[in-house]
This record gives C-alpha cells, sequence and structure tokens, in this order.
C-alpha cells in the first residue's frame, strides 16, 4: 500500500524530496498535500509535482486526514514547532537534519513521540546509502580489527547561502555540516557516548560557528575527530581505521557512492538524478524515504539505523562542541 506522504514547507529541500519521491513506484509513495506559510508558494510547488492539496498553513496540512506522514523540510529553528504540531496531530514524521537546535528541543519532541506513540526519525540520509550500508558490513566483519581511528571532513564556501550563515536561523557549520561529520563517528563507533570532547572554533562575523576542528575520546581509547567549515573547502571525505586495516568514504562523505576498504575501491551508482534537484546526490533520498516506508509497515516507532536516542546524542555532543567554542542561539536560553 502506497505511503501518503505531507510535505511541510516548499524551500529547496523539500522540492529535493518530493521529486524523488515522483521517481518512486507510486503504489509505494505518493504525496498527497503540501504547506507553505504563504498559500501561493504551497499552490505552485502542488502544481510543479502534480500535489492534489496545497495549504497555506502547516496547521491545516497536520489535521488533513489523509496524510500518514509528514516529511518536515523547514529551516533549523523551525522543525521543532513542526514536528509537536504533526505529532500532535497523530502523523508519524520525518524531519530533516539537525532535528532541533540544541539537546533540549530534541528531548521535547522524542519524549512526544514516545508518549503518542509515533513514528518520528531525523533525516540522517547518509546512513541508508548502499555506500554506508556496505561500511556497516565491514565494520560487523571484523575486516579492519581493532577500530582506533575516525576522521571527517565536510566543508565548503557556504557564505552565499543565507540560512548558512544567519544567526536568528541557528546558521553555522555545526549544525548544517558537522552533524555529518558527527553521525559518522557515531555510527562506526557503535552509538557510544564520547568520554571527552575538545575543539576550537572560528566564528564567522555573523555570530554562527564558521570554521570547527573537534577531537572527540571514546571508550576503549577511541579517537573521533573532525573538521567542518562554512568558508573553506575540505575533502569532504570520512575514514575509520584499526589494527588491521582503513575504509575511507570519498567525497562526498555525505551522500556517499564510493568506498574504499583497504585500498579496494568499491561504487555504489545511484539512480539518475531528477533533474530539478538542488543539491549534490538528492537521488539518494530514495533511500530514506524507502526505509521510513519499511518502518512503518512494520508498525515501528523509530528507525533500528538512526534510533531516537542517537539523535539525542548526536545533539548532546553538538551542543558540547557549541558551549566549547562559545556559540549559543536564541533557542539555547528558553
Ligand atoms: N538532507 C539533505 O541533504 C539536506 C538537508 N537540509 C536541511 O533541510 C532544512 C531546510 O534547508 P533548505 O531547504 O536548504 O532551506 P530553505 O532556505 O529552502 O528553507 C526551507 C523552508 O524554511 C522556511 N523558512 C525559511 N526562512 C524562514 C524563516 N525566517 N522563518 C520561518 N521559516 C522559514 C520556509 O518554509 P515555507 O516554504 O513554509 O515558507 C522555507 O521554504 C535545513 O534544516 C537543512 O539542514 C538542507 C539541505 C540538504
Ligand atoms: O544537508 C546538507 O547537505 C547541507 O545542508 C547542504 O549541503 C548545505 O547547506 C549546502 O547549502
Amino acid at each position: 500500500m502506497a505511503l501518503r506522504w505531507g510535505i511541510v514547507s516548499a524551500g529547496f529541500i523539500s522540492s529535493d524530496f518530493t521529486a524523488v519521491l515522483r521517481t518512486l513506484p507510486s503504489s509505494e509513495h505518493q504525496v498527497v498535500a503540501v504547506a507553505a506559510r504563504d498559500l501561493s508558494r504551497a499552490k505552485e510547488f502542488a502544481r510543479k509535482y502534480d500535489i492534489p492539496k496545497a495549504y497555506g498553513s502547516y496547521e491545516e496540512l497536520a489535521k488533513d486526514p489523509n496524510v500518514e506522514v509528514a516529511y518536515i523540510g523547514a529551516q533549523h529553528p523551525q522543525h521543532k514547532a513542526a514536528v509537536l504540531l504533526c505529532l500532535a496531530a497523530g502523523k508519524a514524521v520525518l524531519c530533516e537534519k539537525p532535528l532541533g537546535v540544541n539537546a533540549a528541543e530534541v528531548r521535547e519532541m522524542v519524549a512526544e513521540a514516545r508518549t503518542r506513540g509515533l513514528f518520528l526519525m531525523e533525516a540522517i540520509w547518509t546512513r541508508f546509502f548502499p555506500a554506508s550500508e556496505t561500511l556497516r558490513s565491514v565494520l560487523a566483519q571484523g575486516t579492519l580489527g581493532d577500530l582506533r581511528v575516525a576522521r571527517v571532513e565536510f566543508g565548503s564556501n557556504l557564505s552565499h547561502v543565507p540560512r548558512v550563515t544567519d544567526w536568528a536561523q541557528a546558521g553555522g557549520g555545526l549544525l548544517d555540516l558537522g552533524i555529518y561529520c558527527v553521525q559518522f563517528i557515531s555510527m562506526v563507533f557503535g552509538g557510544q557516548k564520547p568520554e571527552k570532547i575538545s575543539a576550537i572554533g572560528r566564528h564567522h562575523e555573523t555570530g554562527v560557528d564558521d570554521t570547527v576542528t573537534v577531537l572527540m575520546q571514546y571508550p576503549g581509547g577511541l579517537h573521533g575527530s573532525f573538521t567542518c567549515s562554512i568558508t573553506a573547502q575540505l575533502s569532504n571525505t570520512a575514514l575509520v581505521s584499526g589494527t588491521k586495516g582503513m575504509a575511507q568514504i570519498l567525497s562526498p562523505c555525505w551522500c556517499p557512492t564510493e568506498l574504499v576498504v583497504q585500498g579496494e575501491h568499491k561504487e555504489f551508482p545511484l539512480p539518475p538524478d531528477p533533474k530539478e534537484c538542488n543539491y549534490t546526490n538528492g537521488a539518494g533520498m530514495c533511500y530514506e524515504a524507502k526505509h521510513v516506508r519499511e518502518c512503518l509497515r512494520k508498525g515501528l516507532k523509530e528507525s533500528p539505523v538512526i534510533p531516537l536516542a542517537e539523535s539525542e546524542l548526536l545533539a548532546d555532543i553538538l551542543e558540547e562542541i557549541r558551549k566549547a567554542i562559545g556559540v549559543t542561539f536564541p533557542q539555547d536560553k528558553l
């Protein structure tokens, strides 16, 4: 039976996600409604993607009985209200990363989903790419021996993207790009909590974090480290290494198609990108969409691949790093 999606907000990532859903069999995925703060933009989006219902408020979409799962594609500070609204209306929710601006926001959403017995997932789409799945099996087989080090770099000059430098919209590299680095390290180290975190950060002129380098010590003496930047181009690769060898995810490591294990290069081609995609490897959003459908059809309340406890952990780590480098957002004071 088709999963009936409602798209909350009509921005860039919502466009990509909707375009990708339309490439999947309509017997499995249908987009039944879209909402934007402005009705005319919602209507334009609905016309473009042939969506039967357009709403001028997120509230109206949440009340639509035909919507089964809401996809939240608004900017970071708008996630919490949209998620809570959809959960209160009994919808399952897939919310873009970062789930919340800080750990308190994430905990509030997770608690609400649990209390209501509803599915909630943070859209850490990276984990559903075949290259990431293969890396997880390589690690599970012990191919790399005892793990020692994980290292990620994600940076690019994004100073032209308004939301990325906007302090009021919780911009900066950590929440936008650093979250991909932290999720990688967390994935390869088994979702453990780091014992120690230290960080240095350069502030952007708008007050958000510009470039951040982080060292994390994990139980068993494992070392995780990353650099993220909204002004400097970095290698955008990720590696994990142990006593028997190394595996490397090549660029773009947040939506990967190439994995090198002990020197052996493996490629994982994506389905063709819908031509209107705004972001790199947008076609790869199909993997998380399929995963959400599988979870919902099995009656799961959270994803086993990115469980809610790990979303809480990622938020805790990001918040601790922000504290260490002195970056705060309005949400931190509430
Ligand atoms: N998984 C991935 O690959 C990617 C994920 N993302 C995530 O998706 C989210 C959205 O990013 P993106 O699509 O680039 O963002 P956009 O700039 O396209 O904004 C998305 C929507 O946010 C709402 N919005 C924008 N500004 C404001 C504001 N000042 N106050 C209230 N609402 C506002 C609007 O909703 P409306 O249409 O209702 O007016 C807008 O359409 C981010 O959280 C980002 O981290 C982004 C890029 C890639
Ligand atoms: O999730 C992402 O991929 C990031 O939000 C984008 O890559 C970045 O913000 C590009 O503008």
